[in-house]
C-alpha cells in the first residue's frame, strides 16, 4: 500500500471495501479494492484468486483494466482503473428521479459498447455470469462503457459448461434459475435485462421477493415496454429476453444486426478522429509500423475499415443476406484488430 495514498472510500461489495487512492509516483487515481482474507474459508479464498486472475487475463478497452495486486495485513488488495462517472445504476436512478428517458441513441451506443466488451469476455470462454448495471461503469462524460466486477465470472472450458449458481436475481437468466448449466446465452439475458432497464427505467423482472422475482424470470413474464421505445429496441429485447436460451442471439449474431451495426461503425471510425497524445515522448525516429502499430490514424484505420466506411458514407443499410454472407467475419476481424489501438483510444478517452 506504499504507493497508494487513500483518498476516500467509493464503495463497499459484498467482500471488500473500494478506496480512491492515488498513485504516489504518477498522481494517477485508481481504485484500491481491499478484501479482508482473514477467516475466510478455502471456497472463498478461491473465489477472490479466480477474480484476480480474470482481471490479470482481460485487458480490453471496454473492461476496467486491472493495474496490480498485492497483499498487505491479511487483505488482498486489488488495484483497477478508476471510473469517475459511476456506475450505470446510478445514471438510472439519477434520470428515473427526474423522470426524463435516456434517449435511445444513447441507449443503443451503449449497448453496442457493451456487446463488444462481451464479444472479448466470450471469445476468451469467459462468462461474465453478474452483468448489471451496477457493475457497468462509466467515464465522467458517460460516454465511455467499462464492464467490471468479474469477482463471479467464471471462465468456462470449451466443452464443460459450469453449474453453480450466484448472481443478483433480478438479472440471473432462467437457466440459472433453474440450476441448470450456464453459458455465454446467460450473459445475454442479463444484457436484455440491462436493455430493457436503460430504455424503461425500470427493471425488466422484479418483485417483493426472490421466489416472485425467479417465478417472473422462468415465465419470461416481461413487463411492457413504454411507447417512447422503438419497435426496433423492443425486438432486440424480446430476442434477448428468450426463456429458451437456444433461441437467444449470441455477441456475434448482435454485432451484425441493422440495429447495431450502425453504432459499431461510428464506434471503430471514432478511433480515427484521434489525435496522437501530446504527452507521448517517443523518438520521431521510431519506425513507421511501430507507430502505426500505437496510434490509430485516419490513415491506419482507413486501410482496415475501407468496407466499413463505404457502408457508412453510403448509408447503404445490411440486408440480412449480406450479413450473413460477408459481415460476420469482417466484423470478427475488425473488433480483434482494433483492440490494442482502441485500449490507447480510451484510455485516453475515459479519463474526460
Ligand atoms: N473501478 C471503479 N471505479 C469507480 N468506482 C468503483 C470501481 N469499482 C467499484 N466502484 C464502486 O464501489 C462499489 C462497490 O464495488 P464492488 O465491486 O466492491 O462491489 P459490488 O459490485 O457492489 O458487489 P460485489 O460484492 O458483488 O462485488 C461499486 O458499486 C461502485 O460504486
Amino acid at each position: 500500500m506504499d504507493s497508494y495514498e487513500k483518498v476516500r472510500v467509493v464503495g463497499r461489495g459484498a467482500f471488500g471495501v473500494c478506496w480512491l487512492c492515488r498513485d504516489k509516483i504518477s498522481s494517477a487515481k485508481v481504485i484500491v479494492k481491499m478484501i479482508n482474507t482473514h477467516g475466510m474459508s478455502e471456497k472463498e479464498e478461491k473465489y477472490i484468486q479466480s477474480e484476480v486472475n480474470l482481471l490479470k487475463k482481460v485487458q480490453h478497452p471496454l473492461i476496467i483494466g486491472y493495474i496490480d495486486y498485492f497483499t498487505i495485513d491479511n487483505q488482498l488488495a486489488i488495484v483497477m482503473q478508476y471510473a469517475e462517472g459511476g456506475t450505470l445504476e446510478k445514471l438510472i436512478n439519477e434520470q428515473r428521479q427526474i423522470k426524463e428517458n435516456i434517449p435511445e441513441k444513447t441507449v443503443l451506443e451503449y449497448f453496442t459498447q457493451i456487446l463488444i466488451a462481451l464479444d472479448h469476455m466470450h471469445s476468451k470462454h469467459i462468462v461474465h455470469r453478474d452483468l448489471k448495471p451496477a457493475n457497468i461503469l462509466m467515464n465522467r462524460r458517460k460516454t465511455i462503457l467499462k464492464l467490471s466486477d468479474f469477482g463471479i465470472s467464471k471462465e468456462l472450458g470449451t466443452k464443460s459448461a459450469a453449474s453453480t449458481v450466484i448472481g443478483t436475481p433480478n438479472y440471473l437468466s432462467p437457466e440459472i434459475c433453474e440450476s441448470r448449466p450456464y453459458n455465454q446465452k446467460s450473459d445475454m439475458w442479463s444484457l436484455g435485462c440491462v436493455l430493457f432497464e436503460l430504455l424503461q427505467l425500470e427493471r425488466a423482472f422484479d418483485g417483493e421477493n426472490l421466489p416472485a422475482i425467479v417465478m417472473k424470470i422462468t415465465q419470461g413474464r416481461l413487463k411492457q415496454m413504454g411507447e417512447h421505445v422503438t419497435p426496433e429496441a423492443k425486438k432486440l429485447v424480446d430476442a434477448l429476453l428468450k426463456t429458451n436460451e437456444k433461441s437467444r442471439p449470441d455477441v456475434t449474431d448482435l454485432l451484425v444486426d441493422p440495429v447495431v451495426l450502425p453504432y459499431l461503425i461510428s464506434i471503430h471510425c471514432d478511433l480515427g478522429r484521434l489525435e496522437p497524445p501530446t504527452t507521448d515522448k517517443r523518438k520521431p525516429s521510431a519506425s513507421l509500423s511501430s507507430r502505426l502499430r500505437t496510434y490509430p490514424t485516419q490513415s491506419t484505420l482507413r486501410a482496415h475499415s475501407s468496407s466499413m466506411s463505404l457502408l457508412s458514407s453510403q448509408h447503404l443499410t445490411p440486408t440480412p443476406s449480406s450479413i450473413e454472407t460477408g459481415m460476420k467475419p469482417l466484423i470478427k476481424n475488425l473488433s480483434q484488430s482494433r483492440i490494442s489501438s482502441q485500449a490507447r483510444y480510451h484510455q485516453h478517452r475515459f479519463t474526460e
